[in-house]
């Protein structure tokens, strides 16, 4: 079986990654398991700093890495939080604190609408001269108070278009259906079936 490296600290990513990866045939290993530090997120963008995390997890395992690079873009906010989505309030990863300041910064604004955005990079090896690349967009719009008790970061404030709850409301398997993440990771995999075909 083949064996990737996950290159992400994330427990709602490493949650949806392991259901998406379910049937794969693919033996996916988080880089906790190899005691792998966080690679520093230094690019001006979502692909440049998924690149910088697939290449530094395959550099430290010596396996084929899988990074997500993903966040939140609030059309009303020029596209913040964007690239900072994990670390909006100040302290990387306080979901709680993320959240009241996307309100906060919402607070009497009409025009609510967003979009979360994934880009998936896979490296066979560290210097791996042509990664696979995907991307995966989710529209919606941003509600004025938070809903549900799934998922992970701002799903609870997230209305996805065509939806009539957030995305913390949703099942893990129909987020999955839906998300900017399983659009991306549903492109890899087709690009990956072409690879080795
Ligand atoms: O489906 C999602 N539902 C809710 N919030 C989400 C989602 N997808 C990304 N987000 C937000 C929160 C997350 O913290 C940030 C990603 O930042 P990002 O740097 O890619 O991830 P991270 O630092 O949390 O983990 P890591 O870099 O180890 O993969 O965007
Ligand atoms: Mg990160």
């Amino acid at each position: 079986m083949q064996r990737i490296i996950l290159a992400s600290s994330n427990a709602g990513k490493l949650a949806e990654f392991n259901r998406l990866f379910a049937d794969a045939g693919i033996e996916v290993l988080p880089q906790s398991a190899f005691d792998i530090p966080d690679a520093e997120e230094t690019g001006l963008s979502f692909v440049e700093n998924a690149l910088l995390k697939a290449r530094h997890a395959s550099r430290l395992a010596g396996l084929p890495a899988l990074a997500d690079d993903s966040g939140l873009c609030v059309n009303a906010l020029n596209g913040a939080p964007g690239l900072y989505s994990a670390r909006y309030a100040g302290t990387h990863g306080d979901a709680a604190a993320n959240n009241r300041r996307l309100l906060a910064e919402l607070d009497a604004e009409s025009d609510r609408s967003a979009f979360f955005i994934c880009l998936l990079v896979l490296v066979r090896h560290p210097e791996d001269p042509a990664p696979l690349i995907a991307e995966g967009r989710w529209q919606g719009r941003i509600l004025n108070k938070a809903e549900g008790l799934q998922g992970f970061g701002y799903d609870p404030l997230f209305l996805p278009e065509g939806q009539t709850c957030s995305a913390a409301a949703l099942a893990p398997e129909v987020k999955n259906q839906l998300s900017h993440r399983g659009q991306a990771l549903r492109r890899l995999r087709r690009q990956w079936i072409d690879d080795v075909a």
